[in-house]
């Protein structure tokens, strides 16, 4: 059992912040400095070129997509890591478009983050074989699964709401209808149990930066089912995922497995970063992590629903539809949030009217919880957010 008080010892919190944004960026392991100095200095300054085999640099892909791969439900050798999240996304979704030659539709929902559906529209342009992105509300999913289908792609927890797709029931509708099932786990991995073998999901993607604590830049990551991954056609054929790289050869073979999803060099001092935050997550129940998260989010609504009659629960109010994250509707939310923040409570804003928060138990606990439920009850009962400071300006980063 994880003793999540002990976690949360791991990790460097600023001074007088309770960080409620580890589901958009994640806290720095305390270990991870000296980890990355040894990188720099140990591997990178002593080593040079030679790191790439003695200090393992090229295995770290491989190695570290295997321990992500415990905590998504995928067996040793079906994940990889390297590049971002929306190449990622571009990557499998090309690969599952070629599985399905006959078909033209490519199903998604309304609350994908834009970047999905903007690297699926991209595709489709280049493609130039009449494919069609549909895009539908999340509620209305699985009416939209029909014989048309060739891939559903979707991104199982809502970065807004937090509302949560069944993915194991949603991949055997994809399945029965004779479509690819494709999952962003961004906002699942690290937040919940994901079981991708049990759900037999086709390809999934995620990135290390959120919940996974792998720092800002960090890679994303790519799950093949062992169903398809010796066959899959990599769209992005780098030289990484050739079969035998340094052959040098000017013919394209693909390499055996996942390896084909490399692409290109890794990112080998974010790579230090993510063996530092992984040493952490190597040692967690994700049973227990997922208990936890429901309690924090169950006390959160709770709390806040109490003090803060303005807010509207934007997330599900069932915990087994939400992810680990919990959102409220307001429409001065942004400036709202700008007090909380000036406060110490850090959580976000999503235009249009979405304070969102999230809730990491590695280092997030009941007391945290009650301490920002105060905060944030201080602000809407006081107005602090109808301070001219905290209005939104016009140019928004
Ligand atoms: C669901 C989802 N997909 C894709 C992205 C884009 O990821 P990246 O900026 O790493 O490409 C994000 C976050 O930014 C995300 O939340
Ligand atoms: N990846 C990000 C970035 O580089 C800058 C700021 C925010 C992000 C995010 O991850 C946003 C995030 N996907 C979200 O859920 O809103």
């Amino acid at each position: 059992m994880t003793d999540f008080s002990k976690t949360k010892d791991m990790f460097h919190l600023p001074e007088g912040m309770i960080y409620l944004d580890g589901n958009s960026l994640g806290p720095l392991p305390k270990t991870a400095a000296a980890r990355i100095a040894r990188t720099v200095t140990d591997e990178w300054g002593e080593m040079v070129i030679t790191g790439w085999n003695r200090a393992e640099w090229m295995a770290q892909p491989s190695t570290m997509g295997d321990r992500i791969g415990r905590l998504i439900g995928a067996a040793p050798g079906h994940v990889v890591v390297g590049d971002t999240l929306s190449i990622k996304v571009y990557q499998a979704l090309a690969s599952a478009i070629d599985l399905v030659p006959d078909r033209k539709v490519i199903l998604t929902d309304s609350g994908n983050f834009p970047s999905d559906i903007y690297m699926a529209e991209g595709l489709i342009k280049s493609l130039s074989r009449g494919h069609e992105l549909r895009v539908v509300a999340p509620e209305d999913v699985a009416a939209h699964i029909d014989d048309d289908l060739a891939v559903l792609m979707l991104t199982q927890v809502d970065y807004r709401t937090g509302r949560m797709h069944d993915m194991a029931d949603l991949t055997q509708r994809a399945h029965s209808a004779g479509a690819i099932a494709m999952w962003d786990l961004a906002h699942s991995a690290g937040a919940l149990e994901v079981d991708l073998a049990g759900c037999d999901a086709d390809f999934a993607v995620g990135c290390t930066y959120k919940y996974l604590n792998a720092g800002p830049g960090a890679p994303a990551f790519i799950y093949v089912s062992p169903r398809h991954a010796a066959t899959v056609r990599p769209a992005l054929s780098g030289w990484l995922g050739h079969e035998a790289p340094f052959a040098f050869d000017l013919d394209y073979r693909p390499g055996a497995g996942i390896e084909r999803m490399r692409v290109g060099t890794p990112p080998v001092l974010q790579l230090a970063a993510l063996d530092a935050a992984l040493t952490i997550w190597d040692e967690v129940d994700m049973s227990a992590l997922r208990q936890q998260s429901i309690a924090l989010t169950e006390q959160f609504i709770v709390g806040v629903e109490a003090a803060c009659p303005d807010l509207e629960l934007a997330s599900p109010r069932d915990p087994e539809q939400r992810g680990s994250q919990v959102s409220f509707r307001f429409a001065q939310g942004y400036a709202a949030m700008q007090a909380c923040i000036a406060r110490g409570v850090v959580g976000d804003f999503r235009a249009p009217d979405i304070m969102r928060f999230g809730f990491t138990p590695l280092f997030i606990d009941e007391g945290d919880v009650d301490a920002a439920v105060a905060i944030i009850a201080e602000v809407m009962q006081k107005r602090l957010w109808d301070e001219p400071a905290y209005q939104r300006k016009a140019r928004v980063t």
